[in-house]
C-alpha cells in the first residue's frame, strides 16, 4: 500500500509552521523523517493521522485522494511521544491487543516477572518500549512511531530496529527520531523538513549542509 501527505498547510497563532510537505510511506519501506526541534515533524505526523486540523492537507491512500482520518481506519496506528496506554495489567493490555506475551518475553526476559504489573509500575522507558511494541506488532499496513528510540537503552533500540526491519515486510513504516544514525541505518527513503518544507535526504553530508549535524 502506498500512502501519501501532500499539500500540507499548518500555521499557528498566524505564524506559518508546514506549508510545501510531500511524504510517502509505501509497504515493504521504512520512511524516515528528521528535522531539528520546532520545524514541524510531529505536527506532521499528527496530521497525516488525523488528530491535528491544519488549513490545508491532501491524503492519498494507493493514489486515491480520501478525505477519511487515518485514525478511522484499523489498519494505521500511531504512536505519540506521550502515554496513550491505560493503566492496566500487561496481561490484559497484551489479551486486548491480541499480541503475544510469549514472543515479547522471549525478546524482553526482564519483563517475565511483570505480567500483572500495571503499566505505571513500569518505569518511563520500560512503559515506552511496552507502547512501542504494542504498535509495531499490530496488523497495521501503516504505523507512524513518533520519537521510538528517545528514551530506549541502546540494546532494546537494536532490537526494536531489528523487529521494524521484520515488521515492514508487511507494513508501511514512518518514523521521526532524534537519533540519527539509527534513522540513517534503517530507512529505505528519509525527508529532512526545513522552513516548513520536506526534502528527500540520504547522507550525513546533506545533514551537515542542512544543519542538522555538526561539521
Ligand atoms: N498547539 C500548538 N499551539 C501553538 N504552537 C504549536 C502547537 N503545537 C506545536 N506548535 C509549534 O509548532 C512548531 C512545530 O512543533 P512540532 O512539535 O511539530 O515540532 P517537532 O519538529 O516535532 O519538534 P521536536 O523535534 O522538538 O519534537 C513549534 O514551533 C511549536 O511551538
Amino acid at each position: 500500500m502506498i500512502f501519501e501527505l501532500d499539500n500540507v498547510e499548518l500555521s499557528f497563532n498566524g505564524k506559518q509552521i508546514l506549508y510545501g510537505v510531500y511524504i510517502k510511506a509505501e509497504t515493504e519501506r521504512i520512511t524516515g523523517i528528521l528535522g531539528s526541534n520546532g520545524s514541524g515533524k510531529t505536527s506532521l505526523l499528527k496530521i497525516f493521522f488525523g488528530n491535528l486540523s491544519c488549513n490545508n492537507k491532501l491524503v492519498r491512500i494507493n493514489n486515491k485522494g480520501t478525505l477519511k482520518k487515518l485514525y478511522t481506519k484499523e489498519n494505521v496506528r500511531f504512536l505519540p511521544q506521550t502515554d496513550f496506554l491505560p493503566n492496566i495489567s500487561l496481561k490484559t493490555l497484551f489479551t486486548i491487543y491480541r499480541i503475544s506475551w510469549e514472543e515479547f518475553t522471549e525478546k524482553f526476559p526482564s519483563f517475565r516477572d511483570h505480567i500483572n504489573f500495571k503499566l505505571n509500575q513500569l518505569s518511563g522507558g520500560e512503559k515506552r518500549l511496552v507502547s512501542i511494541w504494542l504498535t509495531i506488532k499490530s496488523d497495521a499496513k501503516l504505523i507512524m512511531l513518533d520519537e521510538p528510540f528517545t528514551h530506549l537503552t541502546p540494546v532494546y533500540t537494536g532490537i526494536i530496529k531489528e523487529e521494524l526491519i521484520i515488521e515492514k515486510k508487511n507494513k508501511a513504516i514512518l518514523l521521526t527520531d532524534h537519533l540519527y544514525r539509527d534513522i540513517l541505518e534503517i530507512t529505505d527513503d528519509l525527508y529532512f523538513i526545513k522552513d516548513g518544507c520536506s526534502r528527500a535526504v540520504s547522507t550525513t553530508g546533506e545533514l551537515q549542509t542542512l544543519g542538522y549535524i555538526s561539521t
